[in-house]
């Protein structure tokens, strides 16, 4: 049995307590938000995770396992912190890692507390390809992100693009992954994850667009090395509860809290 905290508990969080509020084998001991939102995740754990408590932080308590699914505020605020005292963390929120220096201060608090952080893949999948083949040597990791306009609201592109006027597929930014997250940091942690996995924030290319006929999260990676060469297509289904994130993403939390919590790991 995996006694677990999580933190936060909004689009992805809930997915996560909804999935495995059956499963014996997790049990979540903590859901940790910020003072604003005790009520609302109150609420849902009370529905999802009766037996968990709610609160602002670790307070002491040592779980098997702290998972990140807030933003990335909280890897400051709580993994740093857990994983020096040698707790053991998943990130979900990886885009945070494109912050200079934030990988690692993230490695060496995991080094003096003798544990591990491991970053979930998230909305994007062949992250265990792509990072096997950077092994061999990568030539090129070309990244197209495309989703629907309203999705590119409150971000850069909605002073230089008038996105409810769009009229067809529109590139909003093109550059390296470094760039991007720096302008598109909510929208980052797919091209963070695949710099982390293949070349590297300034290496790894991204082009981002707005597409007014797009109704999912679509995700393009076509990446060239000593392995040969691989293209992959995800076309996400966009959370309810919030647009900007992909359903996979929920999916990948239960699945790397399965793969620590039962006998079979895949
Ligand atoms: N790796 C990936 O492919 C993806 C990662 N994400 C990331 O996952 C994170 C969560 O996404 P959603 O659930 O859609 O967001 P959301 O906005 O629906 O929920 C965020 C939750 O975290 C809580 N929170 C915010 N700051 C916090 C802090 N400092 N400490 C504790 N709790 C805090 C909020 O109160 C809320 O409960 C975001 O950082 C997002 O960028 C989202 C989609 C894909
Ligand atoms: O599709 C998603 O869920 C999120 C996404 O593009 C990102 O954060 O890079």
């Amino acid at each position: 049995m995996l006694h677990v905290s999580m933190i936060g508990c909004g689009a992805i969080g809930a997915g996560v307590l909804e999935l495995l509020k059956s499963d014996p084998e997790v049990v979540f001991d903590l859901v940790i938000v910020p003072e604003n939102a005790l009520d609302n995740a109150g609420a849902t754990v009370r529905r999802l995770a009766p037996e968990a408590k709610v609160g602002l932080g670790l307070n002491g308590t040592r779980p098997d396992l702290l998972v990140e699914c807030a933003g990335h505020r909280a890897i400051e605020e709580h993994i740093i912190p857990a994983l020096e005292s040698g707790i053991a963390c998943m990130v979900v929120s990886v885009g945070a890692l494109s912050e200079p220096g934030l990988a690692e201060r993230l490695e060496q608090a995991a080094q003096r507390g003798g544990t591990q952080v491991q970053l979930l893949s998230g909305a994007i999948g062949a992250i265990d390809a792509l990072a096997a083949a950077s092994i061999g040597g990568l030539d090129s990791v070309v990244y197209t992100g495309r989703k629907p306009a309203g999705a590119w609201k409150d971000t850069p592109a909605e002073r230089d693009f008038d996105l409810d006027a769009l009229t067809e597929a529109t590139v909003i930014f093109e550059g390296s992954a470094r760039e991007a997250a720096r302008l598109y940091p909510k929208n980052a942690n797919v091209a963070a994850t695949l710099s982390l996995a293949g070349l590297g924030l300034d290496r790894t290319q991204v082009r981002l667009l707005a597409d007014p006929d797009a109704t999912e999260n679509v995700h393009h990676v076509e990446a060239h090395g000593a392995f040969g060469g691989f293209e992959l297509t995800m076309r996400g289904k966009p959370l309810a509860a919030n647009p900007k994130t992909s359903a996979l993403t929920v999916f990948s939390v239960v699945r790397a809290l399965n793969n620590r919590a039962h006998a079979l790991s895949i």
